[in-house]
């Protein structure tokens, strides 16, 4: 059994990857921590858990002494020395957070305002998007699990890319999230009452994911990509839907382009490609690592529509993680995320 631990096991994405490891076949989880609910059990936070998992939280210098795999879901900006002292430690360290996603130090300082403190560990993180890169994951210390954005929007892109059928400028990803992307903190605009029954665009065309989308975008074209992300929060607990818009640099028949997405995605359990007519809805990958893929050309306008869902705690976050440790771990990459979504 591999030894997992987890840091931030409180939060929306560390309790994520606490349901999804309880009942993974090969890995056992021997630690948990948090800081503000230290000493206390897992169950006492989430009450689903009871006489499932009653471990103990502890700190985060045990989780790291104890287990060989540690993934840390922890706000953005702490995971640097972590990841320093899993590695002097000859431990796999996966990332939920963004510290390790960015190539670019100064796109980091950029869009994060911090800087690279271990720039070699920078230089060896892989990012974990499994359907792109997995070559690199199998053999990797240190894995930058991307985002739930920033795994919806590229899955949808990049095959169209890869084959030099839409253009590098003029993409539009117009992308709605649940409100568990936020995270547990509490904040007025995920208040009940302001946030029930409303839907609104947010940080237009300037949020941090801007750079993360157009990297991964960008190692799958001839040059540099550049996109207009707007992501919005929608009422509902899970769930991504990213809308693509991506001017066509050439004539194509949906038969060309499905085979495209087709041949792209020969093979990968966790994308369906839906058939013709078809649309993608978060409502269909709903606690799964599914990413389901709807495709649509606006022949007036020339422009392929890309539509992907994927729910934002599992592809999004914990499930990505733990793909990416079984590929690293050298198991097949479903084991324990062999989910059907429910059907209402
Ligand atoms: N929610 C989502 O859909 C996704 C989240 N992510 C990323 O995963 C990470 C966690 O997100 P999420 O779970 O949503 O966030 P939460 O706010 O729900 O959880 C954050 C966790 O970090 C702990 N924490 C907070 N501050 C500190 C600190 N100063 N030192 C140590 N621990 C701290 C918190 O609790 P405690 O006080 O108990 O330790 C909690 O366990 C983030 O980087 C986020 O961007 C990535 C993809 C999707
Ligand atoms: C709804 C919401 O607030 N979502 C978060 C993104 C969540 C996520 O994917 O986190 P990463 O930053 O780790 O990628 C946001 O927009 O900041």
């Amino acid at each position: 059994m591999i030894k997992v631990g987890i840091i931030g096991a409180t939060g929306y994405a560390g309790a994520e990857l606490v349901r999804l490891i309880t009942t993974h076949p090969q890995a056992e989880i021997v630690a948990i921590s948090s800081v503000s609910f230290e000493g206390q059990k897992i169950s006492d936070v989430y009450r689903s858990y009871v006489n499932i998992n009653d471990m103990i939280c502890e700190n985060a210098d045990d989780v790291v002494e104890k287990a060989e795999v540690i993934f840390a879901a922890l706000p953005h900006g702490l995971s640097q020395e972590l990841a320093k002292k899993c590695y002097d430690n000859d431990k796999v360290f996966i990332d939920l957070g963004a510290d390790f996603r960015l190539k670019s130090e100064e796109e980091y300082k950029e869009w994060y305002k911090g800087e690279y403190v271990h720039k070699e560990l920078h230089d060896m993180a892989v990012y974990g998007l499994p359907e792109f890169y997995r070559d690199k994951i199998k053999g990797a210390k240190i894995i930058a699990n991307p985002g739930c954005y920033t795994t919806c929007s590229p899955l949808a892109l990049v095959p169209a890319l890869n084959a030099g059928v839409i253009d590098t400028k003029g993409i539009i990803c117009d992308c709605k999230s649940g409100v568990t992307g936020a995270g547990r903190s509490l904040s007025q605009g995920n208040h009940y009452p302001e946030l029930n029954e409303g839907f609104h665009p947010y940080k237009v065309a300037c949020h941090r994911h801007t750079p993360e989308i157009e990297q991964t975008l960008t190692s799958f074209a001839d040059e540099k990509v550049t996109i207009t992300f707007v992501p919005h929060l929608l009422p509902v607990n899970r769930g991504i839907l990213a809308t693509c818009y991506a001017p066509l640099k050439k004539d194509i028949t949906m038969e060309e382009l499905r085979k495209i997405y087709q041949d792209f995605y020969k093979g990968e359990y966790f994308i369906r490609l839906l058939d013709d007519g078809q649309v993608a809805d978060i409502h269909n990958v709903k606690y799964s690592n599914f990413c389901d893929i709807s495709l649509h050309l606006d022949k007036r306008a020339n422009l392929l529509v890309a539509v992907a869902a994927i729910d934002n705690m599992v592809k999004g976050a914990a499930g990505q993680a733990i793909q990416n440790m079984n590929i690293i771990f050298g198991l097949d990459e479903k084991t324990g995320l062999e989910i059907v979504p429910p059907a209402f």
